[in-house]
């Protein structure tokens, strides 16, 4: 199971956290699920709807039989082909790149916004997993076109896994938001459509696009379907009709007689579609919001020799309990072990709840702070077991005196970053510095993540005898507007190796 620290903490969070203190940002474009992505802001545009197709589109160049395909990012690579027409894939991506990292691809982030999206609009809890990795170049052209017949379609989707039933369902599910747009598809929609408030011509698929619900479904079974592929003018790219009617109506009428079974489907159904990838990828378990979960935690040597902890304590509930709960009524409390194992009495600290409130799509989320508590280093177990939450305090980043040059007009020169690594536990080899940044891929809006590692150097001791400084420069990489920019610091102290990961970007100016 998921327990923290993990290399997903950041894609945790992001799933968590959807507004207030602590959020990430990815929810705000979906929420309320008739929000028009931003960049293009355009009437008619609707980021929820934009981002669930952006997923089925890229999982379905997934190939069962050969194990090859899925949800992998291709899809940047493949936005100069018909049945991506538009800009809704590529600004997508583009609102994407801030949540893309060493540990968070771009195919999670299209997978995790999926996730996202439905919840936003009132559909199913659809389990998240990580794990996915970014392809290099475009997948197969298999993702299915109006104009295609019922032949076509089906075995399409059976090569993705899915019969006709199951395909009936997916093509339902993914049409309870959004629309056709008349400026992209002008044999389905006719032009008309467009008008001042609805530049791009959108008609929608039923009478609640913003809402994950049913009504595709009733409103084909009562005969008052308004669904451009379904009772268009052109019945050539009535794909909807089509697949609707496959099975005789029996998915569909199963869907408008129970709005709960609707739901229930298609998020098996997505989380099937989500998880479709290359048979070499091994997706992570369930990531699912921890109770209680340390954000944004450092651990600093201050002046006078002692270990600073600072940050955050999320605390996540979802009891009638934990919502009707008042923060600042909340009593959290911190304690720690020593060395030994054992608890004191003066080694616990009540925790100040954040002013701000937080909120989740999953339940009720409250942050504390930890008002900067003061430890004699020697007290940390370099590592407890896996009890509790294990603080590395082996190897930490030093923020003070880390720094980055500029070579004038806003241009960044190299990055120094400094480091602290205990000098009493066996010999010091091999610290380095891996520093995560983003680079323009050919053929794709997307970045690419590179990591590149230079050794650290011991310069000095430091304010405490039981850590020296240790100090690596290297250059940024090229200055791309997408994508997190992290680094890693790790050395093998006394046999062991102990990581600092995740740091963000060093800005302070040298
Ligand atoms: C035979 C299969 C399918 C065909 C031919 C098809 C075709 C289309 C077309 C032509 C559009 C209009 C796009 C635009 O104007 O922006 C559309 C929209 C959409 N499709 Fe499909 N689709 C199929 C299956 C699916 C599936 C399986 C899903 C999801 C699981 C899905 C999700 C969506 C969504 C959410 C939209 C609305 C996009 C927006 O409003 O921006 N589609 N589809």
């Amino acid at each position: 199971t998921y327990v923290w620290p993990s290399p997903y903490d950041f894609l945790e969070d992001a799933y968590t956290v959807s507004g207030g203190f602590g959020d990430g940002g990815i929810v705000d474009e979906v929420n309320p699920c008739s929000s028009s992505p931003i960049g293009g802001r355009k009437p008619g545009r609707q980021a929820a709807a934009e981002w669930v197709r952006a997923a089925y589109h890229d999982s379905a160049t997934f190939d069962v039989n050969t194990g090859l395909g899925g949800l992998d990012a291709s899809i940047g690579f493949e936005t100069n082909r018909p049945q991506n027409i538009g800009s809704a894939m590529n600004d997508s991506l583009v609102f994407f790149g801030a949540f893309q990292s060493k540990t968070s691809s771009m195919a999670d982030v299209i997978a995790l916004s999926a996730i996202l999206a439905i919840k936003s609009c009132g559909g199913p809890s659809i389990p998240f997993r990580a794990g996915r990795i970014d392809a290099e170049s475009a997948g197969p052209e298999t993702v299915p076109e109006p104009q295609q017949d019922l032949s076509s379609h089906i075995a399409s989707f059976e090569s993705q896994g899915f019969n006709v039933t199951e395909m009936i369902g997916l093509v339902t599910c993914g049409h309870t938001l959004g629309g056709v747009h008349a400026v992209d598809f002008p044999l389905t929609v006719p032009q008309t459509a467009i008008t001042e408030s609805n530049p791009d011509g959108v008609v929608h698929f039923d009478d609640s696009f913003d809402s994950f619900d049913n009504h595709i479904a009733t409103q084909w079974v009562a005969g008052t379907s308004v669904d451009p592929l379904a009772v268009g003018f052109n019945t050539t790219t009535n794909s909807d009709a089509r697949i609707f009617a496959a099975d005789k109506n029996e998915t569909m009428q199963a869907f408008a007689a129970d709005p709960d079974f609707f739901q229930v489907q298609c998020g098996l159904l997505f989380e099937r579609m989500l998880n479709s990838v290359p048979s070499t990828v091994q997706l992570s378990d369930v990531i699912e919001p921890l109770p209680v979960k340390p954000f944004e935690l450092t651990l600093t040597l201050g002046t006078d020799g002692h270990l600073t902890l600072g940050g955050y304590i999320r605390i996540f509930g979802t009891s009638d309990e934990a919502k009707a709960a008042i923060p600042a009524n909340m009593p959290v409390t911190l304690s720690w072990k020593d060395a030994h194992g054992n608890t004191n009495a003066t080694y616990s600290t009540e925790l100040v709840a954040v002013s701000q409130s937080s909120t989740s799509l999953w339940g009720s989320v409250h942050f504390f702070e930890i008002n900067t508590i003061a430890i004699h280093p020697s007290v940390f177990l370099p590592n407890n077991g896996g009890l509790g939450f294990p603080l590395q305090s082996v190897v930490l980043f030093q923020p003070d005196g880390s720094c980055t040059a500029n070579l004038g007009n806003g241009i960044p020169g190299n990055t120094t970053a400094l480091a602290l690594i205990r000098n009493d536990l066996g010999s010091v080899t091999t610290p380095y510095v891996d520093y995560t940044y983003n680079v323009n891929q050919p053929g794709s809006i997307a970045v690419k993540q590179v990591t590149t590692r230079t050794e650290m150097q011991r310069v000095s001791g430091s304010v405490s005898p039981l850590y020296d400084t240790y100090s690596a420069t290297f250059a940024k990489g090229p200055m791309t507007d997408e994508g997190r920019i992290t680094f890693d610091i790790a050395a093998v102290v006394g046999g062991n190796t102990f990581i600092s990961p995740n740091n963000p970007e060093i800005f302070t100016q040298c």
